[in-house]
């Protein structure tokens, strides 16, 4: 048997960070995905006994006997509920660990560890310890800020709770999930992505559960109907980072200056409910207007990120160098080098200043903007 799921990445249009204290913030979906097949071996078949993770797209495999996986993870072989999420304890993380190192990942992809321990946490949760191939591929780039992980727990957990489903209508195409199903899919993928993040918002599983453009405050969801085309350029800076590390200096910075760091927070919180009305009005407003509204709100959630830490010269790179073609930028995700949104306001012609960042040896794309959020193929 075999059960395929996909789960969008995404953008943070405006409150990345102040959201994981409180703040309002906005995100969309983008139309680059992360697949996860699962195939289930027949009980005759030679590897009847095995767990196998195959990342496709870097070309790496790890496998773990069931027996192993037994051993080292606590559980209770009657209360398997993939119906109630729960938290990965510190005792089972610190176990789970211990299964990744030996699985020996090579140096240069040591960031992979955290990723590996949330499969291994989801797929032990929820399908127990079955036997299973499981495939990923991914068109998001690691750790860039477009959401690979949130991408990763969503696709990984909905092919999970499809494969363990009893109503399995086979179609052959993609298939969305109603309201109650993504529900528990987002709870789900929370858990995963509270190994990767520590201390996630959720505005990421969200998002990718859901797709299309949501506004997000302390777990509540506000779906975006968008009144006005929004195109956007992204550009790689391809400066590694770790969205853990980040959400946790600034953290600590709001320990050390909590009036400061709350007054910038709350700023975020203003620009971010601006932002929403601005894109859902239906008034007389003119395109061009709502577009420079947007653009000084961009800036200013610019200016605010940088106070709390989390630029980073190449993102500094990219606003300077959009600027001079009265572009407007701002980091997305979590920043300290990743990904970079320029807002391309109606009629912008991209290829000079997309020339221009190439040759600083940046990436560029366009993504089209508040897709499908995660669905599933039988
Ligand atoms: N397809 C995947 N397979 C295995 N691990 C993955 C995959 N995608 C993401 N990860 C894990 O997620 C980590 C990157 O997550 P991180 O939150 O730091 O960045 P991001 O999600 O791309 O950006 P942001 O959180 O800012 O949107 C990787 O280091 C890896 O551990
Ligand atoms: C930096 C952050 O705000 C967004 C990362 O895409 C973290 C989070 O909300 O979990
Ligand atoms: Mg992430």
């Amino acid at each position: 048997m075999e059960v395929k799921a996909r789960a969008p990445g995404k953008i943070i249009l405006a409150g990345e960070h102040a959201v994981v204290h409180g703040s309002t913030a906005v995100a969309a979906a983008i139309d680059l995905y992360t697949y996860v097949t699962l195939h289930f071996p027949l009980q005759s078949a030679k590897n009847n006994d095995k767990l196998t993770l195959q990342l496709k797209d870097i070309s790496l495999e790890f496998s773990w006997s069931l027996d192993r996986l037994k051993e080292a993870i606590p559980h209770n072989s009657t209360t398997l509920c993939p119906s109630k999420p729960t938290s990965c304890s510190d005792e089972t993380l610190k176990s789970i660990a211990v299964l990744v190192e030996e699985q020996n990942i090579p140096e240069a992809k040591i960031w992979l560890s955290s990723g590996i321990s949330t499969f291994l946490w989801l797929y032990t949760s929820i399908l127990g310890f079955n036997p299973a191939t499981v495939v990923i591929n991914s068109e998001l780039p690691y750790g860039s800020g477009l959401g690979s992980s949130a991408a990763l727990s969503v696709a990984l957990t909905a092919a999970l709770l499809a494969s363990s489903s009893s109503d399995k209508a086979r179609s052959g195409g993609w298939l969305s999930l109603d309201e109650t199903n993504l529900e528990l899919l987002n709870k789900w993928a929370f858990e995963g992505e509270k190994i990767i993040h520590g201390k996630p918002s959720g505005i990421d599983n969200t998002v990718s559960s859901y797709g299309n453009m949501i506004k997000f405050c302390s777990g509540e969801i506000t779906r975006l109907q968008s009144n006005m085309p929004l195109r956007m350029l992204i550009t790689n800076t391809r400066v590694g980072r770790n969205t853990k590390a980040l959400v946790s200096g600034v953290s600590e910075r709001k320990r050390r200056h909590p009036e400061a760091m709350n007054s910038l927070f709350n700023a975020v919180d203003s620009i971010s409910k601006e932002l929403a009305t601005i894109i859902q009005s239906k008034d007389e407003t003119s395109v061009t207007e709502k577009e420079e509204s947007i653009k000084e709100l961009m800036e200013m959630n610019q200016g605010l990120l940088q106070s709390m830490g989390v630029s980073h010269s190449s993102i500094e790179t990219v606003i300077q160098t959009t600027v001079k073609h009265k572009l407007t930028s701002k980091l997305t995700g979590a920043g300290g080098g990743g990904c970079v949104l320029t807002l391309l306001p109606t009629g912008t012609v991209v290829d000079k200043v997309v020339e221009e960042l190439e040759a600083s040896g940046f990436q560029c794309f366009t993504a089209s903007i508040g897709g499908k959020g995660a669905q599933i193929c039988y």
